[in-house]
């Protein structure tokens, strides 16, 4: 049973060879596209390409708790979340890696959560993100030489529509990355008490700056800065401890009412 999951966003519809392809079926339905079972360095991992194999999920259609739940079914622990990402800072460029710290939600109607009632439940979001997976892929980016920042607040916006000049100039205030799917992504993934980080690749400065970003755009940079992406998954992955000690799993403890 693979304890480590990964999902891949825009540019990223596969990491290996799959060895085996599973079609989960949730009580949410199905997921993006059929799990892919593979190894990465001799590590087993699951996949599931975000917005299916052939990008046929807008952002805010993304079937995100059955991505979710069909991971943890399978036995996965530990999210690995990939994404691309707008700059909202001179000093995060595109092509440099973001190991996301915080977000800020500006998502409008996703389903957000797994506790619908009768079981009610609040999870602590105060710390997002696994603080040992984001310590191991921080450390691994620098190593391998790839620009990294160790933080960013990620702005996640609806969607799939980019955003306004009057809006990115806002975002700019108090984030430094955007995009549109981390939010309800990482939310779920604690609510089942799974550790998540997220791995976001710049593209463009998004539309605060001359040229406004198009999808056209961040496809072509996410495709020439994939191999930074596998690299760091690659080098990465073996340091993930067996055993958890990140204390992402104790929300369970406190988060039902
Ligand atoms: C293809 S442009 C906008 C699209 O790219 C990002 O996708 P992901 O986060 O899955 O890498 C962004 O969030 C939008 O969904
Ligand atoms: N500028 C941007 N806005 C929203 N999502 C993005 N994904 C990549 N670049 C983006």
């Amino acid at each position: 049973m693979p304890k480590i999951g990964i999902i891949g966003g825009s540019g990223v519809y596969g990491v290996f060879e799959p060895k085996e392809t599973i079609k989960v079926h949730t009580p949410y339905g199905r997921p993006s596209a059929p799990v892919e079972i593979g190894e990465i360095e001799g590590i087993e991992v699951a996949f599931i390409p975000r917005h299916g194999k052939n990008h046929e999920f807008p952002p805010h259609e993304v079937p995100y708790r059955a991505n979710i739940w069909a991971l943890h079914e399978l036995g996965v622990e530990r999210v690995i979340g990939i994404t691309a990402v707008g700059s909202l800072r001179e000093e995060y460029k595109p092509g440099d890696i973001v190991i996301t710290d915080q977000f800020i939600d500006f998502t409008k109607k996703r389903e957000y959560t797994f506790y619908n009632g009768p079981r009610v439940a609040h999870v602590s979001m105060a710390d997002p993100f696994c603080p040992e997976m984001r310590k191991i892929f921080y450390e691994t980016a620098q190593e391998l030489g790839f620009p990294v920042h160790e933080k960013g607040t990620y702005v996640c916006i609806e969607g799939p529509r980019f955003s306004t000049r009057a809006e990115s100039a806002m975002f700019r205030q108090f984030a430094h990355i955007i995009g549109m799917t981390l939010v309800p992504e990482v939310v779920l993934a604690r609510e089942l008490g799974m550790c998540y980080v997220n791995i976001a690749t710049i593209t463009d400065y998004d539309v605060w700056a001359d040229k406004p970003v198009d999808a056209q755009e961040v496809l072509k940079v996410m495709k020439e800065n994939n191999y930074k992406v596998q690299e760091i998954l690659k080098k990465g992955i073996p340091r993930i401890p067996e055993e958890r000690k990140c204390g992402c799993a104790d929300v369970l403890k406190t988060m039902f009412v």
